[in-house]
């Protein structure tokens, strides 16, 4: 199935979207970091929290963080969950490189490894993984189905599925405020600290068009997964889908 987020590119319409999204963040990467706790007020460590603290019960022993960006969330399931490896996975080197150094600092090299891979089309072998995780990453995707079905293929039977994405608030009066925040702020804050006029246009575009709630619970059960859930967080800004192999 074609969903709206994926006709929407970064930059022009007729590249390939895989492509501009991978360009976007090389550009983007000196920057994320910084624009990323701004733009969200710090509230994202919070979901990244929440996200890892469902996993804990599974005590996940080989674990992937997909579009992994600068490691954020694989430095602190890492900390949290202390797996025997988990690998970072992205189409952008440059964010990953950012990720790179940071894991280094943390003195988490022998954890936490980095690999370019699109995951709508893994390298990897069926049932390698007892979790895979991914913040932020999967509304880029330009085909959401072939993501979710890769991230499936690659999990062990019982293995799970964590998912952290924004989405749009669906009460008043927080979805009128998110509408002028996203609309105004955060073009105007991410041209500023990142210099790409286009990344924080295409940011509020995409989490409009992408699905979510019920319908997204749908889109991640038709790709194989059973138990799927998801719960709002800080008022729908952000929304945790957890789901099971
Ligand atoms: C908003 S960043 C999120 C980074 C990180 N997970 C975090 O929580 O900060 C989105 C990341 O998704 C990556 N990405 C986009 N499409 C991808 C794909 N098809 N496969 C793997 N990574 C992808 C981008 O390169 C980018 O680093």
């Amino acid at each position: 199935m074609n969903y709206p987020q994926e006709n929407i590119k970064p930059y022009n319409e007729k590249g390939k979207k895989s492509e501009q999204v991978e360009q976007m963040f090389d550009n983007i990467a000196p920057a994320y970091d910084k624009l990323n706790h701004t733009l969200s007020w710090g509230i994202d460590r919070f979901w990244r929290k929440k996200a890892i603290a469902w996993l804990r019960p599974f005590q996940p022993r080989r674990m992937m963080d997909v579009a992994t960006g600068t490691g954020d969330f694989a430095i602190l399931a890492c900390r949290k969950l202390n797996p025997e490896s988990l690998i970072g996975t992205d189409i952008s080197e440059g964010m990953m490189n950012v990720g790179r150094e940071k894991v280094k600092k943390e003195g988490l090299s022998d954890k936490i490894t980095f690999a370019r891979e699109d995951c709508t089309s893994l390298s990897f072998a069926d049932n390698s993984f007892d979790a895979v995780t991914v913040a932020f990453g999967i509304r880029n995707f330009d085909n959401l189905d072939k993501g979710l079905t890769e991230m499936h293929r690659v999990l062990t039977p019982g293995g799970n599925l964590v998912i952290l994405e924004l989405t749009t608030p669906d009460r008043f009066p927080m979805r009128q405020l998110f509408a002028v925040y996203s609309k105004a702020v955060i073009p105007l804050l991410g041209k500023i600290l990142s210099k790409d006029n286009s990344a924080y246009h295409y940011l509020p575009e995409t989490i409009k068009a992408f699905p979510q709630g019920e319908i997204m619970k749908e889109v991640i059960a038709k790709a194989g997964f059973s138990k799927v859930s998801f719960r709002r967080l800080t008022f729908g800004i952000c929304t945790l889908y957890t789901a099971t192999k």
